[in-house]
């Protein structure tokens, strides 16, 4: 593997779980590093063991994201560091009880992380990158994005937010070098079930994957040039069919003629 130099990579919610193993592996792949997260202690123990081991630069800043003040700050370094060539849009919080036993107030909390933050450090990154000629962004997604049935139905809907902006950013930045990827994790084995309100020993052992294996197989998906990642999925000919049918779709889902089934007749 490569270790030249890849500029510096931006990893949000890198104080745990799957961001904290994207910035080790992306330190072992050449990038310095700007993590981002709250927790500054833990924030600071990742930065100082990846840097103990790789010898790259780490930079930990602590921030909430949904703190606007911290929010911005993060924004302006996005868009003014000439040196950042990813963003791994990893930083998310989830929810697993139904509507009918979650609270509003935290629905709206985990809209604005893993939507309003992502979207706006988004809108930060792209037009440097645009400008700079290039560079990446990883959006952590995930399965619920198509299964919104499996966990709480505005945690899956923030996610189907994130996949259909990378769809859509993909298609818009396609000439301008700028690399889009989706990542669609499945149950991973990290503190995001216990901040979620359960218990990842709930689940089936062999639904579980761990952090680990999850960004190896995110990266070798990154480096195999694929958009959307699944790194669950044993037969990417699945995706590919799924897809393949939603682009069926799209020639016949706005027209100016009424399908028979809905042509009322005269009689009715
Ligand atoms: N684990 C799983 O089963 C799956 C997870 N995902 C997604 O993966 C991503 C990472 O989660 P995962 O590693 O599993 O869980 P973790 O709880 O381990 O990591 C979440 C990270 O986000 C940070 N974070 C949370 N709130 C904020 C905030 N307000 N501002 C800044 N950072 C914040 C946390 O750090 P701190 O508390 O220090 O701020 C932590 O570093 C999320 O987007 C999640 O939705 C997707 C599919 C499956
Ligand atoms: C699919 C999962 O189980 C997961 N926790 C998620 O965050 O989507």
């Amino acid at each position: 593997m490569s270790t030249s130099f890849k500029g510096i990579a931006v990893v949000t919610g890198a104080s745990s779980g799957i961001g904290a193993i994207y910035a080790d592996r992306l330190a072992r792949r050449g990038y310095d590093l700007i993590l981002v997260a709250r927790n500054h202690k833990k924030l600071d123990e990742v930065a100082k063991r990846i840097a103990g081991v790789t010898g790259r630069a780490v930079n930990a800043i602590a921030a909430d994201l949904n703190n606007k003040v911290d929010l911005a700050r993060i924004e302006t370094l996005l868009a003014t560091h000439s040196g950042i060539t990813m963003l791994v849009n990893n930083a998310g919080v989830g929810a697993l009880a139904p509507l009918l036993q979650s609270d509003v107030d935290e629905m709206e909390e985990m809209i604005e992380l893993n939507v309003t933050a992502l979207t706006r450090l988004t809108y930060a990154m792209v037009p440097a990158f645009v400008a700079r000629g290039g560079g990446t962004i990883v959006n952590i997604s995930s399965i619920v994005a198509i299964t919104p049935e499996i966990l709480n139905g505005v945690y899956g809907a923030t996610k189907a937010y994130v996949l259909a902006l990378s769809l859509s950013l993909h298609k818009e930045l396609a000439d301008k070098n700028v690399r889009i990827q989706a990542v669609l994790p499945g149950a991973t084995a990290t503190n995001f079930w216990g901040a979620a309100g359960g218990s990842v020993e709930q689940l089936p052992n062999q639904m579980v994957m761990k952090s680990d294996e999850l960004v190896d197989a995110a990266l070798a998906g990154l480096e195999q040039g694929e958009l959307i990642t699944i790194p669950s999925l044993p037969d990417v000919a699945d995706w590919q069919a799924y897809e393949a049918a939603r682009q069926k779709l799209i020639p016949n889902l706005s027209l100016n003629v009424l399908p028979a089934r809905y042509r009322l007749s005269a009689a009715a």
